[in-house]
């Protein structure tokens, strides 16, 4: 497996509404997208545009959502996961475990409509790192 691009950077919220607040008003981010509810991994989404990649701000939706721990620990929010492209993610996925890397989960279709996986923080000098199959077929 080879690395592609940094699609995007998570950070996990507890308001996107009051997260927007920083990114857009601070910052002075102008792409903004509609947020909207992912049921199937437990979460709200909004995307934020950068020239080169973007910030995926998500808030937990449902009470299995992934990120009430993580919210729990951090009530204030912060980074959740970095997000690498990957031209095949069952490759990925296969390369990833027979290098004794923890995938969590089967392949599911994120938030950009391509099969993503999660692999494990602790075998990722402690960042969860999501690899997502380049909507492009290439990376
Ligand atoms: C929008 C859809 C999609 C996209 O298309 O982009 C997304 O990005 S969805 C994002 C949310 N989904 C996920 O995070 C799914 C994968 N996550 C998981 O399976 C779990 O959250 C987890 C990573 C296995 C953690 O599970 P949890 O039950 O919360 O366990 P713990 O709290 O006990 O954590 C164990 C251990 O790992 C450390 N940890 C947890 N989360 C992170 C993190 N985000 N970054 C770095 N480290 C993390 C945690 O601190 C624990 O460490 P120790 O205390 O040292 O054991
Ligand atoms: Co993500």
């Amino acid at each position: 497996m080879t690395i592609g691009r940094l699609n995007h950077v998570g950070v996990a919220t507890p308001s996107i509404e009051k997260s927007l607040a920083i990114y857009r008003d601070l910052l002075g981010a102008t792409k903004i997208h509609e947020a909207f509810d992912l049921p199937p991994q437990g979460v709200r989404v909004c995307f934020v545009d950068l020239p080169n990649s973007q910030i995926e701000l998500i808030e937990p939706l449902g009470e299995a959502s992934p990120l009430h721990n993580f919210l729990a620990k951090n009530p204030a929010g912060g980074q959740h996961h970095v997000c690498f492209e990957v031209p095949d993610i069952h490759a990925a996925a296969a390369d990833m475990g027979a290098k004794g890397a923890k995938i969590l989960g089967e392949p599911r279709i994120g938030a950009h409509g391509t099969p993503v996986i999660f692999v494990h923080p602790k075998d990722m000098g402690g960042v969860l790192v999501e690899l997502m199959e380049s909507p492009r077929g290439e990376h």
